[in-house]
């Protein structure tokens, strides 16, 4: 089970823990002899990858774990890191946000390795299949609404989902679900009296309340998985908020902009982004989301790591921006989240979260009953 946070008590350990914790809250304060614990899911290229590079030029001494699914990929992206930060310590963690069991092994493996965790950025994503409709793009590109299009791209992409090994929709799983079930494996190291640690989901632009049903939070029956996973993020994360923050535990969401990254070369080929790049540099300079390198898409990331958490605000995306000159900033833009939906959404995933460990309990059971006969 997820370790629940534990509310203090009204006794003298516990005022020296509230006051410590209220100490360590103090922008950038932290005993010089505890290393902060930064993990990375998605570590391994495009933004995640940026954004390890960005932590590690900030902060040399960090304890930066890469979470992957391939570790030879993980293991190009440690050297690559170590050729720039030579005395950096990184640590890589086999997990594939996709799977059940893969969560829990790595979330044993987190506690066992880690006695704090004061990032865990949620950052690993997919977006199987994607079409665009090409009808609904030239339509758009000659309507008032051009601009909302391309930074948002609402009503031209769809994809194909399917079901995974754990009978869930793949893209529910490793976007949201998995995510969901690792901080919640997380929670002792997570919600720890003495400190305050934070989660920061990579969201989107394409996160889209239309494309979201609480009757359907998987997405079983639409043909956007990836908006409906990325607004079900953003309301995740204000769930998280409303029920963590007195744990000491704060959750915030990011939009990278739009990235040259494997997803993006998934929608169209590398060869199409480079022949249309003046394009995108002109697109640039209305909308300033065409952050285009996954070092500028990780900027929003980067300015959470410097903030104090208390001074952010639960209910605001912050956006990673690149100016037609180039320059990068951080922009938080207010999310279209109802509180109710968002509460609901927090217990269905209590209940699947039940429901899926029963299964894993289950199978575990058949698997020692089989090997003893
Ligand atoms: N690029 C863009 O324009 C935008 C991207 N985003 C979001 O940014 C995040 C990073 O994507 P981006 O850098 O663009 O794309 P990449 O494909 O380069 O990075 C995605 C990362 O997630 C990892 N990943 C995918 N599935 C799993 C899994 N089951 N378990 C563990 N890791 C997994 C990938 O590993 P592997 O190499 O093994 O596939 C890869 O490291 C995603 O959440 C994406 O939705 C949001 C808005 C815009
Ligand atoms: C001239 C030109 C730039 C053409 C490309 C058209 C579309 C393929 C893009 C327009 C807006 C883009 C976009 C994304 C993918 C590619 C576009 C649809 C994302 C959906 C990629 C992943 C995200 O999370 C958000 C992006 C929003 C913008």
């Amino acid at each position: 089970m997820g370790g629940s946070c534990r509310p203090g008590s009204a006794d003298a350990e516990s005022f020296s823990r509230s006051f410590s914790r209220s100490f360590s809250r103090l922008p950038g304060s932290f005993s010089s002899d505890m290393q902060r614990v930064v993990i990375v899911t998605g570590a391994n290229s495009g933004i995640g990858l940026a954004l390890c590079e960005r932590l590690l030029m900030e902060d040399s001494q960090l304890r930066l774990c890469l979470a992957c699914r391939n570790m030879q990929r993980a293991e190009a992206a440690r050297s690559a890191l170590l050729t720039s930060h030579t005395n950096a310590q990184v640590d890589l963690l086999h997990l594939d946000v996709g799977s059940v069991q893969s969560v829990l092994t790595a979330a044993q493996e987190v506690k066992a390795r880690y006695s704090r965790i004061d990032f865990l950025y949620l950052n690993a994503g997919i977006m199987p299949n994607p079409q665009v409709n090409v009808k609904a793009f030239f339509k758009g590109l000659f309507s008032r609404n051009v601009i909302n299009m391309f930074a948002t791209a609402e009503g031209l992409l769809t994809q194909q989902d399917r079901i995974n090994s754990d009978g869930l929709q793949e893209v529910f799983a490793t976007n949201l679900f998995g995510h969901f079930l690792l901080i919640r494996e997380l929670e002792p190291l997570l919600c720890q009296a003495s400190q305050t640690s934070r989660v920061i989901w990579t969201s989107s632009s394409n996160a889209q309340r239309s494309a979201f049903s609480i009757e359907d939070m998987q997405h079983r029956n639409g043909t956007e998985p990836y908006s409906s996973s990325k607004y079900a993020s953003d309301m995740l994360s204000l769930a998280l908020n409303r029920h963590k923050n007195k744990q000491g535990l704060f959750s915030s969401v990011i939009c990278p902009g739009l990235v040259m990254t494997n997803l993006t070369y998934g929608i169209l080929p590398s060869f199409f982004w480079t022949l249309i790049i003046p394009i995108m540099f002109l697109i640039r300079i209305f909308t300033n989301t065409f952050t285009l390198t996954p070092y500028n898409g990780a900027e929003a990331l980067h300015w959470l790591f410097l903030q104090k958490p208390e001074s952010l605000d639960p209910r605001a995306k912050y956006h990673s921006l690149t100016s037609g000159l180039g320059k990068n900033y951080t922009q938080p833009r207010q999310m279209d989240i109802d509180d109710n939906i968002s509460e609901i959404l927090y217990s269905k995933l209590l209940q699947l979260e039940s429901t899926v460990r029963g299964k894993v309990t289950e199978t575990t059971t058949a698997d020692k009953l089989n090997s003893r006969t």
